[in-house]
């Protein structure tokens, strides 16, 4: 309950991407009797929200979308007041710099004092190169979505692994957050010996697991899907450590 007995109010921008399958896992938790969802799609449904879901999707089509509606300066001033979750796409949004963008750049709302990568483990194919010219694009590049077991800290039975589904999803390059920053924890990680065949390297003894999910403060972010599974441990973690702490403590009212 929010800090005046009235129920959290959870948004999902709902511009492009799975919103409709963040909106159904919410609405399995146990706790969502005390939720109220939210499909934002203008500012004023923004500014009925205390915390904010950015599904995955495509992170530059999303941003394009969020300007022509007219959220995009209400959104990044959102993240600087309120519990976020950025999935694929939504942490690409999330990262405070982006690498491998498209061509004129990607727009971010920042939050998050990481660099990530665009589509980091390939590219999507086009169905002529994949099909056409299948010998000029080797099997890597062919491999930009993939399933694998995650190792997980900080959920509910940490000691069962998640299924991670990566969609042609980013990979967090750097954390950089600065002294007053704060810290960033790793929520979950995947082991570089559980990557598909194309994706690993022969040795993978010297290699430093790369993070899938981070929290710092109360934004949080996952390069995978968990909306995709009925396994909702993360949409568990986000309501109750990022969102049901924060507005208790009066942190995150809605916009005036
Ligand atoms: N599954 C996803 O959200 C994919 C993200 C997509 N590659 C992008 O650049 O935004």
């Amino acid at each position: 309950m929010s800090a005046n007995g009235s129920s959290i109010v959870v948004g999902i921008l709902a511009l492009q991407g799975a919103f409709v399958e963040h909106e159904a896992a919410l609405r399995r938790l146990n706790l969502s009797k005390r939720l109220d969802i939210v499909l934002v799609r203008t500012p004023e449904e923004l500014g009925r929200c205390h915390a904010l879901v950015i599904p995955g999707g495509e992170s530059t089509t999303i941003a394009l979308l969020a300007r022509l509606s007219g959220l995009l300066e209400p959104l990044r001033k959102f993240v600087v007041e309120k519990p976020v979750w950025g999935t694929c796409a939504g942490a690409i949004l999330l990262a405070q710099t982006v690498e491998n963008t498209k061509k004129g750049g990607q727009e971010v709302l920042g939050g998050m004092s990481i660099s990530i990568a665009r589509n980091g483990w390939g590219s999507q194919v086009s169905y002529y190169t994949y099909y056409i010219l299948p010998d000029t694009y080797g099997s890597a590049t062919q491999v930009e979505s993939f399933e694998a077991d995650l190792t997980v800290t900080g959920l509910t039975d940490p000691e069962i692994p998640f299924q991670g589904v990566f969609i042609r999803a980013p990979v967090v390059v750097e954390l950089k957050p600065t002294p007053t920053d704060p810290p960033i924890q790793v929520v979950a990680s995947l082991s570089p010996s559980l990557l598909p065949p194309a994706l690993a390297s022969p040795d993978h003894s010297n290699e430093p697991k790369i993070f899938v999910a981070l929290r710092q403060g109360n934004h949080f972010l996952t390069t995978f899907h968990p909306e995709l599974t009925q396994d909702d441990r993360f949409h568990d973690y986000f309501i109750r450590e990022c969102v049901i702490s924060q507005v208790a403590n009066g942190n995150a009212s809605p916009q005036s």
